[in-house]
Protein backbone atom coordinates (compact mmCIF):
# COMPACT_ATOMS: atom_id res chain seq x y z
CA UNK A 1 0.00 0.00 0.00
CA UNK A 2 1.35 3.33 -0.94
CA UNK A 3 1.61 5.87 1.60
CA UNK A 4 -0.24 8.35 -0.70
CA UNK A 5 -3.29 6.59 -2.14
CA UNK A 6 -6.36 8.68 -1.68
CA UNK A 7 -9.50 7.90 -2.75
CA UNK A 8 -12.09 10.26 -3.72
CA UNK A 9 -15.69 10.35 -2.88
CA UNK A 10 -18.11 12.91 -4.84
CA UNK A 11 -19.97 15.33 -2.68
CA UNK A 12 -23.00 14.67 -4.29
CA UNK A 13 -23.21 11.03 -3.34
CA UNK A 14 -23.00 12.13 0.24
CA UNK A 15 -26.81 12.73 0.77
CA UNK A 16 -28.60 9.43 0.20
CA UNK A 17 -26.24 8.04 2.35
CA UNK A 18 -26.47 10.72 5.48
CA UNK A 19 -30.09 9.16 6.49
CA UNK A 20 -28.34 5.99 7.52
CA UNK A 21 -24.98 7.41 9.62
CA UNK A 22 -24.81 8.59 13.31
CA UNK A 23 -27.29 11.36 13.90
CA UNK A 24 -25.66 14.68 15.17
CA UNK A 25 -27.23 14.25 18.46
CA UNK A 26 -26.24 10.86 19.49
CA UNK A 27 -28.64 8.20 21.58
CA UNK A 28 -27.38 6.97 25.02
CA UNK A 29 -26.45 3.81 22.93
CA UNK A 30 -23.79 4.02 20.24
CA UNK A 31 -25.08 3.61 16.93
CA UNK A 32 -24.21 0.96 14.75
CA UNK A 33 -24.04 0.69 11.06
CA UNK A 34 -23.44 -2.78 9.91
CA UNK A 35 -21.54 -2.65 6.51
CA UNK A 36 -20.13 -5.10 4.33
CA UNK A 37 -19.38 -5.86 0.43
CA UNK A 38 -21.19 -9.08 -0.34
CA UNK A 39 -21.44 -11.15 -3.95
CA UNK A 40 -24.85 -12.41 -6.01
CA UNK A 41 -24.81 -15.53 -3.82
CA UNK A 42 -24.32 -13.24 -0.38
CA UNK A 43 -20.84 -14.68 0.09
CA UNK A 44 -17.72 -12.30 1.97
CA UNK A 45 -14.83 -13.96 0.53
CA UNK A 46 -14.24 -17.19 -1.33
CA UNK A 47 -13.05 -19.26 1.76
CA UNK A 48 -12.33 -18.40 5.57
CA UNK A 49 -8.96 -16.49 5.60
CA UNK A 50 -9.31 -15.75 2.05
CA UNK A 51 -8.94 -11.92 1.54
CA UNK A 52 -11.44 -11.32 -1.54
CA UNK A 53 -11.99 -7.96 -3.34
CA UNK A 54 -15.33 -7.76 -3.98
CA UNK A 55 -15.93 -3.21 -3.97
CA UNK A 56 -15.67 -1.32 -6.95
CA UNK A 57 -13.52 1.66 -6.67
CA UNK A 58 -16.28 3.77 -5.99
CA UNK A 59 -18.00 1.87 -3.73
CA UNK A 60 -14.72 1.45 -1.99
CA UNK A 61 -14.42 5.49 -1.61
CA UNK A 62 -17.76 5.09 -0.16
CA UNK A 63 -16.76 2.58 2.51
CA UNK A 64 -13.41 4.98 2.99
CA UNK A 65 -16.46 8.00 3.52
CA UNK A 66 -18.19 5.99 5.89
CA UNK A 67 -15.00 5.25 8.20
CA UNK A 68 -14.96 8.59 8.70
CA UNK A 69 -18.22 8.94 10.12
CA UNK A 70 -18.08 6.89 12.77
CA UNK A 71 -16.14 6.94 16.11
CA UNK A 72 -14.92 2.86 15.30
CA UNK A 73 -14.90 0.29 12.88
CA UNK A 74 -15.21 -3.03 14.64
CA UNK A 75 -13.57 -6.82 12.56
CA UNK A 76 -13.33 -9.76 14.10
CA UNK A 77 -10.10 -11.95 14.45
CA UNK A 78 -10.91 -13.66 11.77
CA UNK A 79 -10.82 -11.19 9.50
CA UNK A 80 -7.86 -9.47 11.28
CA UNK A 81 -5.91 -12.86 10.57
CA UNK A 82 -7.37 -12.91 7.02
CA UNK A 83 -7.03 -9.10 5.61
CA UNK A 84 -4.51 -7.63 7.99
CA UNK A 85 -6.51 -4.86 7.60
CA UNK A 86 -5.63 -1.09 7.47
CA UNK A 87 -8.95 -0.03 9.61
CA UNK A 88 -8.09 3.60 8.52
CA UNK A 89 -9.67 5.84 6.02
CA UNK A 90 -7.75 6.90 2.79
CA UNK A 91 -10.26 9.24 1.92
CA UNK A 92 -9.12 12.15 -0.10
CA UNK A 93 -8.78 15.36 2.34
CA UNK A 94 -8.57 13.79 5.61
CA UNK A 95 -5.92 16.10 7.70
CA UNK A 96 -6.13 14.98 11.27
CA UNK A 97 -6.25 11.75 13.24
CA UNK A 98 -9.46 12.58 14.92
CA UNK A 99 -11.22 12.31 11.69
CA UNK A 100 -9.96 8.23 11.84
CA UNK A 101 -12.27 5.56 13.23
CA UNK A 102 -10.78 3.42 16.44
CA UNK A 103 -10.03 0.38 15.04
CA UNK A 104 -11.92 -2.17 17.35
CA UNK A 105 -10.91 -6.52 16.90
CA UNK A 106 -12.70 -8.95 19.05
CA UNK A 107 -10.93 -11.60 20.07
CA UNK A 108 -12.21 -13.44 22.69
CA UNK A 109 -9.87 -16.59 22.81
CA UNK A 110 -6.23 -14.62 21.81
CA UNK A 111 -5.84 -15.66 18.30
CA UNK A 112 -4.46 -13.06 16.79
CA UNK A 113 -0.56 -13.48 16.51
CA UNK A 114 0.33 -10.06 15.97
CA UNK A 115 3.64 -8.33 15.44
CA UNK A 116 4.62 -4.94 14.91
CA UNK A 117 4.61 -5.41 11.13
CA UNK A 118 0.78 -5.73 11.02
CA UNK A 119 -0.87 -2.98 8.73
CA UNK A 120 -2.80 -1.38 11.50
CA UNK A 121 0.58 -0.78 13.89
CA UNK A 122 2.64 0.41 11.04
CA UNK A 123 -0.60 3.19 10.19
CA UNK A 124 -0.61 4.19 14.02
CA UNK A 125 3.25 4.31 14.27
CA UNK A 126 2.93 6.76 11.30
CA UNK A 127 -0.40 8.63 12.93
CA UNK A 128 -2.41 8.00 9.79
CA UNK A 129 -5.21 5.94 11.38
CA UNK A 130 -5.60 5.11 15.35
CA UNK A 131 -4.39 2.66 17.20
CA UNK A 132 -6.65 -0.38 17.56
CA UNK A 133 -8.58 -1.70 20.87
CA UNK A 134 -8.78 -5.64 21.54
CA UNK A 135 -11.71 -7.20 23.50
CA UNK A 136 -10.10 -9.99 24.97
CA UNK A 137 -12.27 -12.04 26.93
CA UNK A 138 -12.07 -11.63 30.90
CA UNK A 139 -12.00 -15.40 32.04
CA UNK A 140 -9.89 -16.25 29.06
CA UNK A 141 -7.18 -13.88 30.71
CA UNK A 142 -6.95 -16.23 33.56
CA UNK A 143 -6.42 -19.19 32.05
CA UNK A 144 -4.12 -17.78 30.26
CA UNK A 145 -1.92 -16.93 32.63
CA UNK A 146 -1.14 -20.54 33.79
CA UNK A 147 0.91 -20.85 30.76
CA UNK A 148 4.61 -19.33 30.87
CA UNK A 149 4.48 -19.19 27.20
CA UNK A 150 1.51 -17.65 26.32
CA UNK A 151 2.03 -15.17 28.83
CA UNK A 152 5.52 -13.68 27.26
CA UNK A 153 3.91 -13.32 23.87
CA UNK A 154 0.79 -12.01 25.41
CA UNK A 155 3.28 -9.30 26.73
CA UNK A 156 5.05 -8.32 24.14
CA UNK A 157 1.94 -8.30 22.00
CA UNK A 158 0.92 -5.88 24.72
CA UNK A 159 4.10 -3.83 24.78
CA UNK A 160 3.45 -3.51 20.73
CA UNK A 161 -0.05 -2.39 21.14
CA UNK A 162 0.73 0.24 24.06
CA UNK A 163 3.08 1.73 22.00
CA UNK A 164 1.16 2.62 19.62
CA UNK A 165 -1.40 4.30 22.37
CA UNK A 166 -3.67 0.78 21.34
CA UNK A 167 -5.42 -1.97 24.71
CA UNK A 168 -6.54 -4.47 25.44
CA UNK A 169 -10.02 -4.33 26.90
CA UNK A 170 -11.55 -7.23 28.78
CA UNK A 171 -15.38 -8.26 28.25
CA UNK A 172 -17.22 -11.13 29.92
CA UNK A 173 -18.05 -14.31 27.27
CA UNK A 174 -21.56 -15.65 27.51
CA UNK A 175 -21.37 -19.14 29.27
CA UNK A 176 -23.71 -20.79 26.51
CA UNK A 177 -22.69 -18.89 23.30
CA UNK A 178 -19.12 -18.96 23.86
CA UNK A 179 -19.21 -15.40 22.72
CA UNK A 180 -19.67 -11.52 23.85
CA UNK A 181 -23.10 -10.50 23.93
CA UNK A 182 -23.47 -7.48 21.93
CA UNK A 183 -24.90 -5.20 24.13
CA UNK A 184 -21.05 -5.84 26.74
CA UNK A 185 -19.11 -4.86 23.35
CA UNK A 186 -21.53 -1.99 22.65
CA UNK A 187 -20.89 -0.93 26.60
CA UNK A 188 -17.29 -1.37 26.31
CA UNK A 189 -17.09 0.98 23.43
CA UNK A 190 -19.37 3.48 25.26
CA UNK A 191 -16.86 3.23 27.81
CA UNK A 192 -14.41 4.58 26.16
CA UNK A 193 -16.69 7.46 24.69
CA UNK A 194 -17.02 5.62 21.35
CA UNK A 195 -20.64 6.91 19.92
CA UNK A 196 -20.36 4.86 16.69
CA UNK A 197 -19.39 1.90 14.96
CA UNK A 198 -19.65 0.23 11.82
CA UNK A 199 -19.30 -3.72 11.90
CA UNK A 200 -17.45 -4.85 9.06
CA UNK A 201 -17.51 -8.40 9.39
CA UNK A 202 -16.34 -10.89 8.79
CA UNK A 203 -19.24 -13.66 8.94
CA UNK A 204 -19.21 -14.68 11.92
CA UNK A 205 -19.44 -10.94 13.48
CA UNK A 206 -22.42 -10.21 10.85
CA UNK A 207 -23.77 -13.67 11.84
CA UNK A 208 -24.22 -12.88 15.24
CA UNK A 209 -25.21 -9.54 15.33
CA UNK A 210 -28.29 -10.19 13.11
CA UNK A 211 -29.81 -13.11 15.18
CA UNK A 212 -32.25 -12.25 17.24
CA UNK A 213 -32.25 -10.23 20.09
CA UNK A 214 -29.27 -9.19 19.10
CA UNK A 215 -30.41 -7.21 15.84
CA UNK A 216 -31.86 -5.02 17.76
CA UNK A 217 -29.07 -2.93 18.44
CA UNK A 218 -28.58 -2.35 14.76
CA UNK A 219 -29.41 0.70 13.33
CA UNK A 220 -28.69 0.79 10.09
CA UNK A 221 -27.48 -1.37 7.34
CA UNK A 222 -25.22 -0.46 4.18
CA UNK A 223 -24.50 -3.18 1.91
CA UNK A 224 -22.23 -2.98 -1.14
CA UNK A 225 -23.31 -5.66 -3.59
CA UNK A 226 -20.75 -6.88 -6.24
CA UNK A 227 -22.04 -8.24 -9.49
CA UNK A 228 -20.40 -11.33 -8.98
CA UNK A 229 -20.98 -14.36 -7.62
CA UNK A 230 -18.18 -16.33 -5.70
CA UNK A 231 -19.71 -19.99 -5.44
CA UNK A 232 -19.97 -22.82 -2.93
CA UNK A 233 -17.38 -22.49 -0.07
CA UNK A 234 -17.40 -18.69 0.69
CA UNK A 235 -18.14 -17.30 3.85
CA UNK A 236 -21.72 -16.85 3.75
CA UNK A 237 -23.90 -13.78 5.37
CA UNK A 238 -27.10 -16.16 6.58
CA UNK A 239 -27.71 -15.83 10.21
CA UNK A 240 -29.34 -18.87 12.37
CA UNK A 241 -33.16 -18.35 12.42
CA UNK A 242 -34.45 -18.64 16.00
CA UNK A 243 -38.26 -20.41 16.03
CA UNK A 244 -40.96 -18.01 15.88
CA UNK A 245 -38.70 -14.85 15.24
CA UNK A 246 -40.15 -12.63 13.04
CA UNK A 247 -38.47 -12.42 9.63
CA UNK A 248 -35.62 -10.42 9.70
CA UNK A 249 -36.34 -7.56 6.87
CA UNK A 250 -34.61 -3.75 5.75
CA UNK A 251 -37.40 -0.69 6.09
CA UNK A 252 -36.66 2.81 4.59
CA UNK A 253 -34.82 0.48 2.06
CA UNK A 254 -33.28 2.68 -0.40
CA UNK A 255 -30.93 1.24 -3.43
CA UNK A 256 -28.13 2.96 -4.92
CA UNK A 257 -25.48 2.94 -7.72
CA UNK A 258 -21.66 3.30 -6.92
CA UNK A 259 -20.18 2.08 -10.45
CA UNK A 260 -20.86 -1.03 -10.93
CA UNK A 261 -22.51 -2.24 -7.74
CA UNK A 262 -25.43 -1.77 -5.74
CA UNK A 263 -25.51 -0.65 -2.65
CA UNK A 264 -28.65 -1.44 -0.48
CA UNK A 265 -29.06 0.75 2.66
CA UNK A 266 -32.02 0.49 4.90
CA UNK A 267 -32.97 0.10 9.10
CA UNK A 268 -33.92 -3.12 10.35
CA UNK A 269 -37.44 -3.35 10.18
CA UNK A 270 -39.30 -4.24 14.00
CA UNK A 271 -42.47 -5.18 12.87
N1 LIG B 1 -16.68 -8.61 2.03
C1 LIG B 1 -16.58 -8.01 3.19
O1 LIG B 1 -17.16 -6.94 3.39
C2 LIG B 1 -15.78 -8.63 4.29
C3 LIG B 1 -15.72 -7.97 5.51
C4 LIG B 1 -14.99 -8.53 6.54
C5 LIG B 1 -14.39 -9.76 6.36
N2 LIG B 1 -14.47 -10.40 5.17
C6 LIG B 1 -13.91 -11.74 5.01
O2 LIG B 1 -14.56 -12.61 5.94
C7 LIG B 1 -13.66 -13.65 6.33
C8 LIG B 1 -13.58 -13.69 7.83
O3 LIG B 1 -14.84 -14.04 8.36
P1 LIG B 1 -14.94 -15.10 9.55
O4 LIG B 1 -16.36 -15.40 9.78
O5 LIG B 1 -14.00 -16.22 9.27
O6 LIG B 1 -14.29 -14.30 10.76
P2 LIG B 1 -14.71 -13.01 11.61
O7 LIG B 1 -13.95 -11.84 11.14
O8 LIG B 1 -16.19 -12.90 11.76
O9 LIG B 1 -14.06 -13.42 13.00
C9 LIG B 1 -14.53 -14.55 13.69
C10 LIG B 1 -13.96 -14.56 15.10
O10 LIG B 1 -14.29 -13.32 15.73
C11 LIG B 1 -14.68 -13.55 17.05
N3 LIG B 1 -16.09 -13.19 17.18
C12 LIG B 1 -17.01 -13.06 16.20
N4 LIG B 1 -18.20 -12.69 16.71
C13 LIG B 1 -18.01 -12.60 18.03
C14 LIG B 1 -18.85 -12.27 19.12
N5 LIG B 1 -20.13 -11.92 18.96
N6 LIG B 1 -18.32 -12.30 20.36
C15 LIG B 1 -17.03 -12.63 20.55
N7 LIG B 1 -16.19 -12.93 19.56
C16 LIG B 1 -16.67 -12.92 18.33
C17 LIG B 1 -14.47 -15.03 17.34
O11 LIG B 1 -13.18 -15.21 17.87
C18 LIG B 1 -14.56 -15.65 15.96
O12 LIG B 1 -13.85 -16.84 15.85
C19 LIG B 1 -12.32 -13.32 5.70
O13 LIG B 1 -12.12 -14.16 4.59
C20 LIG B 1 -12.45 -11.86 5.30
O14 LIG B 1 -11.67 -11.58 4.17
C21 LIG B 1 -15.16 -9.84 4.13
N1 LIG C 1 -16.23 -2.88 1.61
C1 LIG C 1 -15.48 -3.97 1.40
N2 LIG C 1 -15.28 -4.43 0.17
C2 LIG C 1 -14.54 -5.54 -0.06
O1 LIG C 1 -14.38 -5.95 -1.22
C3 LIG C 1 -13.94 -6.22 1.04
N3 LIG C 1 -13.18 -7.32 0.86
C4 LIG C 1 -14.15 -5.70 2.32
N4 LIG C 1 -13.60 -6.27 3.39
C5 LIG C 1 -13.78 -5.62 4.68
C6 LIG C 1 -12.83 -6.07 5.69
O2 LIG C 1 -12.98 -5.36 6.92
C7 LIG C 1 -11.41 -5.93 5.21
O3 LIG C 1 -10.62 -6.42 6.22
C8 LIG C 1 -11.03 -4.55 4.87
O4 LIG C 1 -11.71 -4.11 3.72
C9 LIG C 1 -9.57 -4.44 4.60
O5 LIG C 1 -9.40 -3.23 4.04
P1 LIG C 1 -8.44 -2.12 4.70
O6 LIG C 1 -7.06 -2.68 4.56
O7 LIG C 1 -8.83 -1.89 6.13
O8 LIG C 1 -8.76 -0.95 3.84
N5 LIG C 1 -14.94 -4.60 2.46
Amino acid sequence: MSRKETLTFPPTSIPPLTPYLPPLNKPKKPWVTLTYATSLDASLSLAPGVRTTLSGPHSKAMTHYLRTQHAAILVGVGTAMADDPALNSRLEGIISLDQQPRPIILDPRGRWAFTAENKVFQLAARGEGKAPFILVSREEEEEEEEEEASITTQQEQEKILQSVGGKYIPVEICSETRRFRWRDVLKALAEEELDSVMVEGGGEVINSLLVEPENQLVDSVIVTIAPTWLGQGGVVVSPTRKENAPQLKLREVSWQPHGEDVVLCGKISRT
